[in-house]
């Protein structure tokens, strides 16, 4: 490409980045000056001219700009799901848990120190058997229908929240369902995932599963408890300026997915890993509580990356009062208006 060439591709790149970063920015604006959340989110929704420029801004972004170099987050996150299902992720995890299983157990519980009584606690609720043994009579929540069945075969069901331009739908591994406020391809189907309805189980077989989400119809207002795989929060969460916003996402990842299904999060940070660690240590510990284990986390150049496994969730002790609130899932922007968006 010519210098000139270059130049006027990097002035396209900053407006481009200049209009996601704007709406951003106003949203928190509005927040901050709000007393209605509520109203606040409803009119942004219904201001489709901003949400179709931010849109166009985000596809042309992410398509002309971002892509150009390699190791993005849309491959990065295809790798590393597919590592989990199909290269012994998955299975290794359960080994792990059946290992540490049969640890607690053969432990005293009075001489195990309280901490260690704790973790064996937690490892008795969760999933702890290896792919060969019955997991559903062990766990009276975990039924063949939301048990993830090793040797996983067939399509992954991946939810993309805030999809935008359905970069997942071309991989044939997955049966891609891409939700948007506000769609920038026809593929990506219209939903607000805040006020998303959680439905009853389906629990059919995993072919009729699938025939369910390949002939939805637009826009979603609904979807089934215990059905995906995998969920992707790839640079959503902070488009909200509420972290009570990016806690109810989490808590409803959890409510759809499948045992042992994983939520992948991708949030932009340019700085250096050290830079923000106690923000993501929050995040880890606040994800943590809804009922997930952090399996992975990797520090992109501009991004940080993450992924959660759903568990069974810990029953919470009645009488103690948790340090755990929606706050913990902050981040840089919400006391200071620096956008990290590169
Ligand atoms: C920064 S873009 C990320 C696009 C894409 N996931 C990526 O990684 O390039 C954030 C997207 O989230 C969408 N979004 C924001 N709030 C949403 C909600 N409540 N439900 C569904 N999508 C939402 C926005 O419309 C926008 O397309």
């Amino acid at each position: 490409m010519s210098e000139e060439g270059k130049e006027d591709a990097h002035t396209e790149h900053l407006r481009l980045a200049g209009v996601v970063k704007g709406v951003h920015a106003e949203l928190r604006k509005k927040y901050k000056d709000s007393s209605s959340f509520e109203q606040l989110w409803e009119e942004h929704c219904q201001n489709k001219q901003t949400l179709s420029q931010y849109a166009d801004a985000m596809h042309h972004l992410a398509v002309d700009h971002w892509a150009k170099h390699p190791g993005t987050r849309i491959v990065w996150t295809r790798d590393t799901v597919l590592e989990y299902f199909f290269k012994g992720g998955l299975n290794k995890q359960r080994e792990k848990d059946e290992r540490r299983k049969m640890h607690c157990s053969g432990k005293d519980d009075s001489e195990a120190s309280q901490n260690k009584n704790d973790e064996c606690s937690t490892l008795h609720e969760q999933n702890s058997c290896s792919g060969a043994c019955d997991r559903t009579a062990l766990y009276p929540r975990i039924s063949s229908y939301n048990n993830i069945a090793l040797q996983f075969g067939g399509k992954i069901r991946l939810l993309d929240v805030g999809s935008c331009f359905n970069p997942f739908l071309d991989f044939e591994e997955f049966l891609t369902i891409g939700i948007d406020i506000s769609p920038a391809r026809p593929s990506v189907y219209h939903c607000d995932f805040l006020h998303l309805h959680i439905m009853e189980p389906l629990q059919v077989a995993p072919d009729t599963m699938n025939t369910y989400f390949s002939s939805l119809k637009d826009p979603i207002h609904k979807l089934p408890r215990e059905s995906f795989h995998v969920l992707v929060f790839s640079l959503l969460l902070e488009y909200f300026p509420a972290p009570y916003q990016r806690w109810i996402c989490c808590q409803k990842a959890w409510d759809l997915l499948m045992y042992d299904g994983i939520l992948v999060i991708i949030t932009p940070d340019s700085h250096q890993q050290h830079r923000n660690a106690l923000m993501m240590k929050s995040w880890k510990k606040a994800i943590e509580s809804m009922g997930f284990n952090r399996w992975r986390y990797v520090k992109q150049e501009h991004l940080h990356c993450m992924v959660f496994r759903k568990i069974v969730k810990k029953e919470k002790k009645d009488n103690l009062i948790s340090d755990i609130t929606p706050d913990m899932l902050y981040i840089p922007q919400d006391f200071n208006d620096l956008d990290m968006v590169h």
